[in-house]
């Protein structure tokens, strides 16, 4: 088994709500290498990367020059043939993320991605309201949107449309629904999930994003799950996956060679009192990235 790198995106600029900037520490010192340890992994910790807003022009800025950081931390580790679990952060640190896998696979072949989100995440500076970079992540890793988010290391359209599935949505703006349609990305609405379970869909999204690519890996965003077992996120909303669905689907991940990376995001300590929702990531890591039983493939059917 590859040794399991923990990535920290420490970025919380990208969104409104900027709390989930102390999302990776929060969970680190609630013991996530511990709790992977225990799923019987080794773990190797990797120096923070953190947004400087002081160094930067604007909001944008800042994404854009801790993507270019983020994704050299993430490009060394899946080079050097390590699996990565990204604590973020805002979602806005997928940029870096999936950028750095992407050009650590260049020479092997293509990239596949599942998307965990309530939102679609897919706005360009053009079509968004909020203006918030984390709304715009995955269109700039289809190559869409300003030039610094989609040209990190001098090349855009890191993920192709055909890999990539989006699962859980259930807020979105107009314009974003428009472009990934128009590229024919899979989109699994939440009324689709409830209709089927997660699991199933997780499983029919890992058929499409594993066809063809040499590796693909899983950006969750936290609220993608339901805000009663999650409630500690930036933008919650209503009637999300349900925490044991997401797990069991999480554990089609393990001992698949090519699954190199694991991303959770928008988990925000400041609001997480109790500290319900940091043990819901906990469970999501360990489910995916920890060694042991899996779940029964009769759970699966449709
Ligand atoms: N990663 C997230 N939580 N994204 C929420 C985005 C919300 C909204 N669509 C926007 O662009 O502002």
């Amino acid at each position: 088994m590859k040794t399991l790198d923990i990535a920290s995106a420490v970025i919380g600029e990208g969104a409104k709500d900027g709390g989930c900037k102390y999302g990776a520490s929060a969970l680190l010192k609630s013991g996530m290498v511990q709790s992977l340890a225990r799923a019987g992994r080794s773990v190797q910790t990797l120096a923070a990367v953190t947004a400087d807003p002081m160094s930067a022009r604007d909001r944008m800025d800042v994404v854009a020059r801790f993507s270019r950081e983020h994704a050299e931390t993430v490009l060394r580790a899946v080079r050097g043939g390590r699996q990565l679990l990204v604590l973020g952060g805002d979602h806005s640190c997928a940029i870096g993320t999936w950028s750095g896998a992407a050009q650590a696979l260049a020479l092997k072949g293509r990239l596949g991605l599942i998307w965990v989100d309530a939102h679609l995440d897919a706005h360009t500076p053009q079509t968004s309201e909020s203006q918030a970079p984390h709304g715009m992540p995955l269109a700039a890793l289809l190559g869409h949107g300003s030039a610094a988010f989609t040209e990190i290391f001098g090349w855009s359209g890191k993920l192709n449309p055909e890999n990539v599935v989006v699962i859980g949505v259930r807020s979105y703006e107009p314009a974003e629904r428009a472009l990934l349609e128009a590229l024919g990305v899979r989109i699994i609405y939440m009324e689709e999930v409830a209709r089927r379970g997660f699991a199933p869909c997780f499983a029919e999204a890992k058929a499409a994003v594993t066809s063809g690519c040499a590796a693909w890996g899983v950006s969750f965003d936290v609220d993608g799950l339901d805000p009663e077992e999650a409630p500690a996120t930036g933008t919650p909303v209503d009637n999300g996956i349900p925490l044991d669905q997401a797990m069991a689907a999480l554990s089609l991940c393990r001992d698949d060679p090519r699954f190199i990376a694991l991303e959770i995001a928008e988990y925000n300590p400041l609001k997480d009192f109790g500290g319900k929702t940091a043990r819901a990531v906990h469970a999501l890591a360990v489910a995916g990235l920890g060694l042991g039983v899996p779940v029964p493939a009769e759970d699966l059917v449709s």
